[in-house]
């Protein structure tokens, strides 16, 4: 569902009504049947919508959007977000990744959230990507790292280090975090998205990576040698390279994955790139979740304009991912 008073309804009615001329995979929605008969109603569509349990997608999906019930009320006004409607949001994400987990839902994608909303009502992490690698440790028994790539189709970029401050990023960039970052990336580069050898360029954290170290030494004290680390390991990374000459086109033509030490440095060139074609998917889980690259964008929740192609774009990616993994 996502922040029902964004555009998470109206990107979902979209999808559904362009199901049969993109031939999209079958999906169901987690979220409150009410708020989306209300925003069709707002927007002029003709979507039926139809309460389902948890089995019946497949015999629904041609005629009727399914919808699964959330148990607490998200109660939605397009454009104006309250933290009435948090537990709902957050029912509808931990949902999803249960019944991804059991194998009920091959994979699942989340709509936006604003977690700024959430915050006030006691969810405690910066994202969906902390959240459900929180959640998949509790149910794998193991503990998971999340790593976050962007992927669109001129270029996959990773951020080492995720929903954190500027200046907390030199303390938290160790060698041993991107070392699991990279390992993470390569391993599902192969299992999820096909890529026999991944090829993984690595970023610098410093202008110019560092210079020769009179620009900073991250470079030459915890990225190289992770670098080298990795390399023994039979993966196939380069770098620390300069980040402002490693996303044109030529560039991007000589890797597969560039990883990025900071949130931004990633996504900046991500969304640039493809703003409308990329997706958020969240490795390293023991299930396939993809998103949309964009956010709640309440500016324009209700007014129909806001694109849906981000969202196709997740769900077939998550269909890709899950099928490939089968
Ligand atoms: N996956 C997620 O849950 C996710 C991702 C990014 C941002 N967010 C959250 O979303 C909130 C708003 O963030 P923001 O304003 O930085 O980014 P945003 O992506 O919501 O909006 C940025 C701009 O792009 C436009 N836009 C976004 N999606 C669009 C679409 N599908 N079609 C047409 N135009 C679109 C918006 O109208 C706005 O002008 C924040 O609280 C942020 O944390 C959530
Ligand atoms: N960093 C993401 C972006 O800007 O697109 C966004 O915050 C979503 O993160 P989660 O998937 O962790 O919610």
């Amino acid at each position: 569902m996502g922040d029902p008073s964004g555009i998470g309804p109206d990107i979902t009615l979209d999808a559904y009504l362009k199901r049969r001329e993109l031939a999209l995979p079958k999906f169901a929605v987690l979220a409150d049947p009410q708020v989306l008969r209300d925003r069709a109603t707002l927007l002029g569509l003709d979507v039926p919508i139809k309460e389902i349990g948890n089995e019946d997608v497949a015999s629904v999906f041609d005629e009727a959007l399914p919808v699964i019930p959330l148990r607490n009320a998200a109660p939605a006004s397009p454009g104006q977000p309250s933290a009435l409607a948090a537990a709902a949001i957050v029912e509808a994400i931990d949902r999803a990744a249960c019944m991804t987990f059991c194998g009920v839902a091959r994979a699942m994608v989340t709509n936006p959230i604003a977690k700024s909303v959430l915050y006030g009502e006691g969810f405690a992490f910066p994202g969906h990507t902390e959240f459900l690698a929180a959640r998949a440790s509790d149910m794998s028994g193991r503990l998971i790292t999340p790593v976050m790539m962007l992927a669109g189709p001129k270029l996959k970029a990773v951020p080492v280090t995720i929903h954190i401050a500027l200046s907390e990023v030199p303390k938290a960039l160790t060698r041993a975090l991107i070392v699991e970052t990279v390992k993470i990336t390569a391993d599902d580069m192969k299992t999820r998205f096909g890529l026999t050898e991944p090829r993984i360029a690595i970023s610098g954290l410093n202008p110019h990576a560092g210079e020769s170290g009179t620009m900073g030494r991250e470079e030459i004290e915890i990225i190289g040698p992770a670098i080298v680390d990795l390399q023994v390991l039979g993966i196939d990374a380069v770098g620390p390279l300069p980040a402002d000459t490693m996303f044109h086109d030529a560039a991007r033509a000589r890797y597969d994955v560039a990883v990025c030490m900071y949130h931004d440095q990633a996504l900046i060139p991500a969304k640039a790139l493809g703003f409308d074609d990329t997706v958020n998917v969240t490795l390293g889980l023991p299930f396939v979740r993809t998103s949309p690259d964009h956010g709640t964008a309440f500016d324009i929740a209700g007014k129909g304009v806001a694109r849906a192609d981000s969202l196709i774009a997740a769900i077939r990616m998550a269909d890709d991912m899950s099928s490939r993994h089968a």
